[in-house]
């Protein structure tokens, strides 16, 4: 049998453990698979007595992870702590310039650094690996790269944060409070360690980030990502989306259009009969559409300890078969750079809930504000009529270019008779 493959773990939390069980686990399988044992020789956390559920005894412990680009014993470097900056950072740089490989579940590091990393990775000749940052168990990344390398992608989108989807999920099924929901995610292992990156659409934009460098060939740029998350969702907003036929779900999407590549990342109304509609809970989805291979869909656990520590074991099981591919498919100096397009420019159609007060003149202001800045009205819904009260209006428009609608909200929300911020939700034709 071949020498087994020593790995080190940093970070023993939820995809840490989830590592060091699954390859416990399925060892039988992995050795067939990889060639030869993977076998984890040493960790790395905060806390060395906290039960995580698998045994770290006879592993050597640092508490200085970086230390572990160092072990001589140690052959790939699995980083399971998280951040743009900080140890795990610290700990991807100082392996690679070790020339050790790295498997990594860190999309936070990947869309703010990968440029440099994947440049530092190339030089040395190893390999930087990531399936797990990207809607976890779904094997999104070697599709992208491996699965459809032959193919112009046209557009990349996806459900990528388990978090939100089980959050939104919950609160349309139980009519539960966000609040709720968001803390059962976090007690499912499903939350960023600040779950601000999740409910503000910041990990779901490193992701999409990742997914629009792949899928474009071009350097990852996180700064092009517009981000929106689902805090300003509520559950009027969904009931009400319901009954015009869609769900809200937080979309990620990217897309070549002839001014170049558009990144963004928002709640979007999908028409309930859409397959993506149907993504619920924690599971992720990512549709890609090649101009040879037509649209794939790919669905499955966005989050927690199973589907991650499956995504990392499957790039330790490269590491250990020698297969290596440039880190965004395309070596470094040969990524293009298609120019970003900016958010004002989205062509579609927009869902508007505004609360009112019920009197005549009102719908009139709001219609001659769409009408004034060239927006075509597609539906309005009025619930009830409470004269002099304060009642939800809903307006759907045909396409209209996001400049334009923002421009007619504005005016629109200065209405006196116009109460609230109004709710405005895009509408994705898919
Ligand atoms: N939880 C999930 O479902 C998924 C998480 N990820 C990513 O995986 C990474 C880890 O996430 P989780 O396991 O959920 O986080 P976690 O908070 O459960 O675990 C983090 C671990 O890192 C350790 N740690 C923190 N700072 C450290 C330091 N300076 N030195 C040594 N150890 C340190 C902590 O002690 C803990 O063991 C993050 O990049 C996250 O974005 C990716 C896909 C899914
Ligand atoms: N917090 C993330 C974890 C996986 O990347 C999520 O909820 O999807
Ligand atoms: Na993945």
């Amino acid at each position: 049998m071949t020498k087994p493959l020593s790995v080190a773990v940093a970070g023993l939390g939820t995809v840490g453990a989830g590592v060091l069980t699954l390859l416990r686990d399925n060892a039988a399988t992995i050795t067939a698979r990889a060639g030869r044992p993977i076998a984890v020789t040493a960790v790395s956390a905060r806390d060395r007595t906290r039960d995580r559920g698998v045994s770290i005894a006879g592993l050597r412990w640092y508490d200085d992870p970086v230390a572990l680009a160092h072990d001589p014993n140690v052959d790939v470097v699995v980083e399971a702590i998280g951040g743009s900056e900080g140890q795990g950072a610290d700990l991807v740089r100082a392996a690679l310039k070790a020339g050790k490989p790295v498997v990594t579940a860190n999309k936070a590091l990947l869309a703010v650094h990968g440029a440099e990393l994947a440049a530092l990775a190339e030089s040395k000749g190893v390999a930087l690996a990531y399936e797990a940052a990207v809607a976890g168990g779904i094997p999104a990344i070697k599709a992208l790269r491996e699965g459809l390398a032959a193919n112009d992608i046209s557009r990349v989108l996806g459900i990528l944060n388990g978090t939100c989807n089980y959050i939104l999920t919950q609160m349309r099924e139980r009519g539960i409070e966000f609040a709720q929901a968001l803390s059962e995610a976090q007690k499912l292992g499903y939350a960023e360690a600040d779950p601000a990156f999740d409910v503000d659409g910041i990990d779901a934009a490193h992701k999409l980030a990742i997914l629009a460098a792949l899928a474009f060939g071009r350097p990852v740029d996180f700064d092009a990502v517009h981000v929106e998350g689902i805090r300003a969702i509520s559950a009027l907003d969904i009931k009400l989306a319901e009954e015009l036929g869609y769900r809200i779900k937080l979309l990620g999407i990217a897309r070549r259009t002839d001014a170049g590549i558009e990144t963004r990342m928002h709640p979007c109304m999908v028409p309930v009969a859409h397959p993506i509609a149907r993504v619920d809970g924690v599971f992720n989805a990512v549709v890609a559409e090649g101009d040879f291979v037509g649209r794939i869909v790919l669905e499955g656990r966005g989050a927690g300890a199973g589907p991650t520590a499956s995504a990392i074991c499957a790039d330790l099981i490269d590491v250990a078969r020698g297969r290596t591919t440039p880190v965004w498919g395309v070596a470094s100096p040969d990524l293009s750079h298609a120019p970003n397009v900016p958010m004002s420019k989205r062509v579609g159609a927009y869902y508007l809930r505004l609360m009112v007060v019920d009197r005549p003149g009102v719908i009139a202001d709001v219609t001659a504000a769409l009408r004034d800045h060239h927006i075509s009205l597609e539906s309005m819904l009025q619930r009830g009529r409470a004269p002099g009260e304060v009642v939800p209006v809903v307006v759907t428009t045909h396409d209209c270019e996001e400049a334009q609608m923002r421009a007619a909200i504005a005016r629109i929300e200065a209405l006196e008779a116009v109460l609230e911020t109004p709710a405005m939700i895009r509408i994705e034709a898919l």
